[in-house]
């Protein structure tokens, strides 16, 4: 007291301070009276039980005296898995056990299996049931199946434990199985995680399917005070990561951030979270959490849910909120990386390369871990991955057939590879050859959201995006040839850029893509002029010299009109030059702020490199561009043409190395592919201006063409899609032959054992 004093703290402070400590301490189980949970001579189901977590709760509940009765799909695990049981029995001579196959996701399975147990188990109900059996597919919530995936995981997590929990109560419940009300409890336990307390991006799918156990169990939690005579407790139990077989595949679909995030839970074995959870259970705790941090979350959600303890789960909730003061500031913080709702990357330039090479350094060990487990099962993704990469090829193909004008995009690039400072090669680093350009990946990237995961992709689906690639540079590269002679004509200057370009290397050329094929004439290419006239424009004064210019030059699109009753003044020069430049420009990476709002005659937002002060056409037209958001110095948004998405068969994106780090670095990319993006045209479209270009080039030249014309370009593009699944047919099978190769139609994402 004298020392109390001395320090100035009053005593009833002092106390108060001393009586919470002893209240925490005494409550977190110091003096813990009596097992809650006695199994010894009582029979346990648990569901799950062939592996992971499930199998070792069975071990060491068999070795404190329990019988036993596993549940689960594969009969060959539950054999193993009952093997074990049966080795780790205390009492061997009186101990029984056996296991039920059955699938949880079944509608109606549960009480065929209770009634099952209660026959094995001379037709007294089992005393505890564990429902442990669960999976999980991470995936970004945008991300193509996710929808599905969430379905899957709510019927086997969620339907899979309610049901069984119905079924027991049914038992448990009913007025014959009524007993003292002192006679030991009987148990329904549910696995739940402690996702189902805290969310992380990527869990979308699974969380719900956890959280709703939780809605559940507390709702069981007092409808089972009606059945004084029958008592039941429920627990929900929640671990944090498990090295289990169920992670392993779990990572197939993890997305990078995922991965991240949840380094900050280390794994546990499976035999440590049960052994864990079961103390939580003998303890008699209502909510089990099986780390420290589990705790914490756990006392963050208490609200009307029963508490273990009232004194330490309350002061706990108090902290908590503190706790996450700080955490969720961290958490939610933007990560800046766009999705396929959102807009496409800005350019990524100003990143020091150094630092680059410093950020891949960090992340060079996971990436070879996720990239060695898919090497071990690269069946996994390699359905999806192929998808994707038919588009790509698709987009090639269309890209050649489009006429596609490689000559502009060499402007000022350096040598390939020139971002390979320190030595540190992404390439490698990704666990990709070095000369693989991830761009390849990156169309899924910044176009797909999906993000084909270079540092994911099994060796199998690397070596095919890489031919899909070469076959595209090739094309490219012939067409590139191709294309020059036009060019030489229409610009004298245009043999300047010949030298930039690097020949790409010369894979064997698939057919359907041979240079010199008949729609990549560029005879059928018309002139910017013509294509005003297409596009309903009649005769037009074509008087400065900018219009004149645009006029020669080959056409881009037709103007579509934004309202297309209106008449336009185009008696106006400047407003002819709009017209003009709509038609011949590139379209702007973002729309300026104008054409975003919609306003401007045309549809899109076209910028001509260097004219009209820098302003789109929409802006040039009747104002010459003063409202224009790029006007003058601020940022011709024009698009480096090809170099956003079609790989570089020169140097344009490997000497920009914050382009590498984009396209390889594993928050963006550790991202299984499970989008193909067949299904994401739409967005693709969207979001990306070059391959709206691509596309407004087709129609442009599909409705330029006579009838004659069309079924030539018809001809032309089935020729390539018979090319292709040749292409397709022929990997698959050259890669049946290796071992663990994939399977043709073999499913990707669906279950979780591949039982
Ligand atoms: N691993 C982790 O990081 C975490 C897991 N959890 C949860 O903990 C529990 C155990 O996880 P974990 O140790 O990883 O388990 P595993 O995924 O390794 O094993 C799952 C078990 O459930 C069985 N199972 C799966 N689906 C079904 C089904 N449809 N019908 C019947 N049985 C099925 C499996 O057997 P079979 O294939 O033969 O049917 C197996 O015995 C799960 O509920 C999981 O969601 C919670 C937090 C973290
Ligand atoms: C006070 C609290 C502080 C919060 C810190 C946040 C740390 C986040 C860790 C998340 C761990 C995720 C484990 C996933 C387990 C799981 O269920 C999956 N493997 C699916 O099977």
């Amino acid at each position: 007291m004298d020392t109390l004093s001395r320090l100035g703290i009053p005593l009833p402070i002092a106390t108060g301070v001393l009586g919470i400590l002893i209240a925490l301490i005494a409550s977190m189980g110091l003096f813990r009276r009596k097992n809650q949970m006695p199994v010894e001579g009582r029979t346990v189901l648990i569901t799950g039980a062939s592996e992971g977590m499930g199998r070792s709760a069975a071990v060491q509940l068999a070795a404190k005296g329990a019988n036993l009765i596993l549940v689960s799909r594969n009969i060959g695990r539950l054999e193993e898995a009952l093997a074990d049981v049966k080795a780790a029995a205390s009492s061997p001579s009186t101990q029984r056990f056996t296991y039920i196959s059955a699938d949880v996701s079944e509608p109606d399975y549960a009480s065929a299996v209770i009634a099952e147990a209660i026959a094995w188990n001379g037709g007294r109900s089992p005393d505890i049931v564990w429902c442990v059996a669960g999976m999980s597919t991470p995936l970004l919530w945008t991300d193509d199946n996710s929808l599905s995936a969430a379905r899957r995981n709510m019927d086997v997590n969620y339907f899979g434990s309610a049901e069984m929990s119905r079924a027991i109560l049914r038992e448990w419940l009913s007025p014959e199985n009524s007993t003292d009300p002192d006679s030991e409890p009987k148990h329904i336990i549910f696995t739940a995680s402690v996702l189902a307390l805290f969310a992380i991006v990527g869990y979308s799918p699974y969380s719900p399917s956890k959280w709703a156990l939780r809605g559940l169990a507390d709702t069981l939690a007092m409808e089972l005070n009606l059945y004084p005579d029958n008592p039941v407790k429920v627990h929900v139990v929640y671990p944090a990561t498990i090295m289990s077989p169920g992670l392993e595949r779990e990572n197939q679909t993890k997305p990078g951030i995922t991965h991240e995030l949840e380094k900050d839970e280390p794994p546990e074995t499976p035999d440590t979270v049960a052994r864990r959870a079961i103390e939580g259970l003998e303890n008699g705790e209502y909510f089990v959490a099986v780390s420290f941090l589990g705790t914490l979350m756990r006392c963050g959600v208490m609200g009307g849910s029963p508490r273990n303890n009232w004194v330490s789960d309350t002061l706990l909730g108090w902290i908590v909120p503190i706790i996450y003061f700080f955490v969720l500031r961290g958490m939610n913080a933007q990560r800046g990386r766009p999705n396929k709702v959102t807009k496409p990357a800005p350019p990524p330039r100003g990143r020091a390369p150094r630092q680059v090479a410093v950020h891949l350094a960090a992340h060079e060990v996971e990436v070879h871990d996720l990239a060695d487990h898919l090497k071990a099962d690269p069946s996994s993704v390699f359905g999806d991955v192929r998808m994707a990469a038919d588009d790509y090829a698709a987009a090639a193909a269309a890209a050649a057939a489009m006429d596609t004008d490689l000559t502009e995009d060499a402007h000022g690039e350096a040598e390939p590879e020139a971002d390979m400072q320190d030595g540190h090669d992404p390439g490698t680093a990704s666990g990709l050859p070095p000369h693989v350009d991830l761009t390849a990946a990156n169309i899924l990237v910044n176009g797909g959201g999906g993000g084909a995961p270079a540092n994911a992709m099994s060796q199998p689906v690397q070596d095919q995006l890489q031919e899909m690639q070469q076959n595209l540079a090739h094309a490219q590269h012939a067409h590139q040839h191709q294309h020059q002679h036009q060019h030489q004509h229409q610009h004298p200057h245009a043999h300047q850029h010949q030298h930039q370009h690097q020949p790409p290397a010369q894979i064997g050329t698939p057919q359907g893509m041979q240079p010199g094929h008949q729609s990549m004439d560029p005879s059928m290419m018309k002139t910017t002029e013509e294509l005003a006239r297409d596009s309903g424009y009649g005769e037009l004064n074509v008087e400065s010299a900018l219009a004149k210019r645009l006029a020669r030059e080959p056409g881009q699109r037709l103007a579509q009109q934004r309202r297309p009753e209106q008449t336009l003044n185009l008696g106006r020069r400047s407003n002819v030059e709009a017209l003009f430049a709509h038609i011949a420009g590139e379209p702007a990476r973002v729309p300026c702020k104008n054409c975003h709002k919609g306003h401007g005659p045309w549809t899109s937002c076209i910028v001509v490199d260097g004219q009209m002060c820098g302003s789109c056409a929409n802006c040039w037209f009747n104002a010459s561009g003063a409202r224009c958001s790029f006007h003058e110095t601020r940022n011709p948004q024009v698009v480096p043409q090809h170099s956003t998405i079609l790989p570089a068969t020169n140097a344009s994106l490997a000497s920009d190395p914050t382009y590498r780090f984009t396209a390889s670095h594993p928050l963006l990319q550790s991202h299984a592919p499970t989008m193909g993006a067949v299904n994401h045209a739409g967005t693709l479209w969207a979001n990306n201006p070059v391959l709206q270009q691509m596309v407004n080039r087709a129609m442009a030249e599909v409705r330029a063409a006579d009838k004659a014309t069309r079924q030539l370009i018809q001809i032309d593009v089935t020729a390539k899609q018979l090319a292709l699944q040749i292409a397709e047919y022929e990997d698959m099978v050259s890669n049946q032959g290796s071992p663990g190769g994939p399977v043709p139609g073999q499913q990707v994402m669906g279950d979780e054992s591949g039982v």
